[in-house]
């Protein structure tokens, strides 16, 4: 088992409570950002339910693809692993309590990813662009050979960006809003 996959297994049993905009979050098993994401929602009946923590200055998630993610037999779709790139990428600016938005996701699927087993998808800031821009790398792993990869760039908004497309006060709290 990979030094990832150790960590990771220590589980999300102790959920962190949500701390204020821009604060750094505290290390180990984070809860969902937003309760019915695809990615970390844990009552999505089409996500992955994907565990987050953060190690270091690491970003890792653990999910399995099943039957609702295929794109061929045996096989997750294409867009599904690229939403677990961008959920583990978006899950950066999270832990650093800054509202951010996925600008651009540039996907190389190196491999194809099977249903059914367990995966592990991790994501690091690269380089933060002047006030507002922010590289972010992620990487999803099958028994620590690489399935796909992402460079993603995002894009740091106001938390009106949230209520105008209907965000109720304390929905986002990351997001201090
Ligand atoms: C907000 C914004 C991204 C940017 O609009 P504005 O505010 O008007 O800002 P503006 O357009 O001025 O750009 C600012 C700077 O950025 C640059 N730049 C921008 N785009 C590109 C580009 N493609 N390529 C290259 N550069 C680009 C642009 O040139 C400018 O640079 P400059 O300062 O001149 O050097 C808008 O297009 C939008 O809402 N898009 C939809 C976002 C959305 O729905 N995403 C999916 C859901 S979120 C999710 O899933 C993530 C998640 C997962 C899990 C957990 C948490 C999160």
């Amino acid at each position: 088992m990979t030094g990832l996959a150790e960590a990771s297994d220590r589980g999300a049993e102790q959920v962190r409570q949500p701390v204020p905009l821009n604060s750094p979050m505290p290390q180990g098993p984070l809860p969902s950002h937003v309760d019915g994401c695809f990615g970390c929602g844990q009552h999505n009946y089409a996500g992955v339910g994907m565990t987050l923590e953060l190690i270091g200055d690491r970003i890792v998630g653990r999910f399995t693809f099943d039957e609702r993610h295929k794109g061929a037999p045996g096989l997750a779709h294409g867009g599904v692993v690229a939403a677990v790139l961008d959920e583990a990428s978006g899950t950066v600016p999270t832990t650093m309590c800054v509202p951010a938005v996925t600008a651009k996701l540039e996907v190389n699927y190196a491999k194809p990813a099977p249903l059914h087993r367990p995966m592990i998808v991790s994501a690091i800031l690269d380089r933060r662009e002047g006030e507002r821009k922010l590289h972010i790398h992620a990487r999803l792993e099958l028994d620590g050979e690489l399935v796909a990869e992402a460079n993603a760039l995002f894009v740091v908004v106001s938390p009106d960006h949230f209520f105008a497309h209907g965000a109720k006060e304390g929905e986002l709290p990351f997001f201090g809003v």
